[in-house]
């Protein structure tokens, strides 16, 4: 808990009681139904609060922005990111619906008010997103197959809308049909070891009717 202060000093009481309240969640549904292993959850923030929080170093997500987190499995990237942006809407869609009942009661138990989650595949999701975000979930070409028609037409981020998606090791091979994606190793921003390998992808997507 402590590394969510030292990198986001800026939360609030309110946020910090809900960063504080996800290691005896994760635990307590985690028991139930396991969707992290057992390391994880001892290492909650290193591996997965602050992974998640890695995407808010690279964009600043706005009031009233729309966010799809794809193959969210325990709410990874999206859960961190809704409590740290409050007024951003978050819709974390998984296709296995254990997941999405953890992630409903971890959200539930932390009283979200900007979350709504989804049981399906994400070819299935309709909507117009500034945003997709993900972690471990496909290869990039895969992935910008399954959500080039979900994007909004406008945005006022800083970056284009599109893709921001955490990935580990070396890209080159992976990204090199993406000549416009950019990436940001979070080991600029994250001291620990775990993030000498880790990066945000940012690949900007058009809208398409
Ligand atoms: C390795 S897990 C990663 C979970 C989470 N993002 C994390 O980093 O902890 C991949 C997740 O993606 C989900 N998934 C895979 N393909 C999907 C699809 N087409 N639509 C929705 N979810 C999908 C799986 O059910 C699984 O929960």
């Amino acid at each position: 808990m402590e590394l969510i202060e030292q990198y986001f000093p800026e939360i609030t009481p309110d946020q910090r009681e809900k960063f504080a309240a996800l290691q005896e969640l994760y635990k307590d549904w985690n028991s139930k139904i396991n969707v992290v292993s057992r390391k994880d959850v001892d290492e909650l923030y290193l591996r997965h609060v602050l992974h998640s929080l890695g995407i808010a170093k690279v964009q600043q997500f706005l009031p009233g922005a729309k966010i799809l987190d794809v193959g969210t499995g325990g709410g990874f990237p999206g859960i961190p990111l809704a409590i740290l942006f409050p007024e951003t809407n978050f819709r974390l869609v998984d296709s296995i619906g254990k997941k999405i009942k953890v992630v409903n009661e971890v959200s539930e138990g932390l009283g979200l008010q900007n979350v709504v989650t989804t049981n399906s595949r994400v070819e299935e999701i309709d909507g117009n997103f500034d945003f997709i975000v993900s972690r471990a979930v496909a290869a990039m070409p895969t992935f910008v197959h399954w959500v080039k028609g979900k994007i909004a037409k406008e945005s006022k981020h800083e970056l284009k809308n599109g893709i921001l998606y955490l990935k580990g090791g070396d890209l080159t091979e992976e990204l090199q049909d993406y000549p416009k994606a950019t990436i940001y190793n979070l080991s600029d921003y994250f001291k620990e070891d775990f993030y000498e390998t880790k990066k945000v992808v940012h690949l900007p997507l058009k809208y398409k009717k």
